[in-house]
């Protein structure tokens, strides 16, 4: 079976189409440092549709966690746009808060507050909406039952193993059924069977509400089992080599591994990876 292989950046932005949640165009960054310049995204375009999900793959330093970040409003491109259904989320440095504010973000760190309990944790975007206490209380334990941390709402941070703390910042990040997830490793930390599970949880929830997301991951695997498409960036300066199409149905179960599709996607861009080091060494 032939891959569909896009092997070209889209055209930049084309704001009539609807459908496409995000639209990054032409995006730069170069980070300042005392010993110079460090290009880290070059020419990036990429533009994600409505409810897809899109994996982002690459070696180490290609530029996938500076591109989740200045898609999360965390640290502003030096060029380029980022327009999330039609609206500028840079203005040169500046940042739009309200599209921000309707993000939800998952990092490799859970960076839970350590002096509020998992409940409390959980529950905080829905309080700084407003959400009445009721309403927070019932999302907070739907949520919970959700990410396997029912038991553990009274608890705090340091009381739970890095898996249970990550589950818990997964379970904040969907309190507010954000129509975008930004995550970044978030199973990473993970071991292996919290890890399936916890893809077969975000493709379900992803699912359900429609939510786009966004995931960065050094996994192949992960990255073709979860995605509708997978970016593979490569790096000095990050830039977008190939991206893949993975045309199978949902929900995927594990049994997706034995698929033609998902092993061609894979062995694809293992052996292209591959290559980029060959080119290295
Ligand atoms: N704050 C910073 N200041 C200077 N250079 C930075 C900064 N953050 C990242 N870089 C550089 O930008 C490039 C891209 O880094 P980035 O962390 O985005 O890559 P990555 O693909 O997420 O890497 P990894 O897979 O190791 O997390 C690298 O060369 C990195 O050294």
């Amino acid at each position: 079976m032939s891959l569909q292989i896009n092997t070209e950046s889209p055209s930049p932005v084309d704001v009539d189409d609807v459908k496409v949640d995000i639209r990054i165009a032409e995006l730069e960054k170069t980070y300042k440092t005392d010993r110079g310049h460090v290009q880290a995204l070059s020419g990036i375009n990429l533009e994600v549709r409505q409810g897809e999900f899109v994996s982002l793959v690459g070696r180490s330093g290609c530029g996938k966690t500076t591109l989740l970040r200045i898609m999360a409003g965390l640290i502003p491109p030096t060029a380029g746009q980022v327009l999330i259904e039609g609206q500028s989320l840079w203005t040169g440095e500046r940042v739009n808060s309200k599209l921000v504010r309707n993000l939800g973000v998952v990092f490799q760190e859970a960076n839970l507050f350590p002096w509020y309990s998992i409940e409390e944790n959980i529950a905080l975007p829905l309080k700084l909406r407003g959400t009445p206490k009721n309403a927070r209380r019932a999302r907070v334990r739907e949520l919970a039952e959700l990410v396997g941390l029912g038991g553990f709402l009274k608890n705090y941070p340091r009381e739970l193993s890095g898996g249970m703390r990550q589950r818990a910042a997964i379970a904040r990040a969907l309190s507010d059924d954000p129509q975008l997830l930004l995550m970044d490793e978030p199973f990473g930390a993970l071991d292996a069977l919290t890890r399936e599970k916890m893809n077969a949880e975000l493709q379900r929830i992803a699912l359900a509400t429609g939510a786009t997301v966004v995931f960065v991951t050094h996994d192949i695997d992960e990255a073709v089992s979860l995605g509708d498409r997978v970016v593979h960036l490569t790096p000095r300066p990050g830039r977008i080599k190939e991206i893949i199409d993975v045309p199978l149905t949902r929900p995927r179960t594990p049994l997706v591994t034995q698929d033609d599709t998902y092993q061609d996607r894979v062995t694809h861009l293992r052996t292209s990876l591959n290559e980029e080091l060959d080119h290295e060494s």
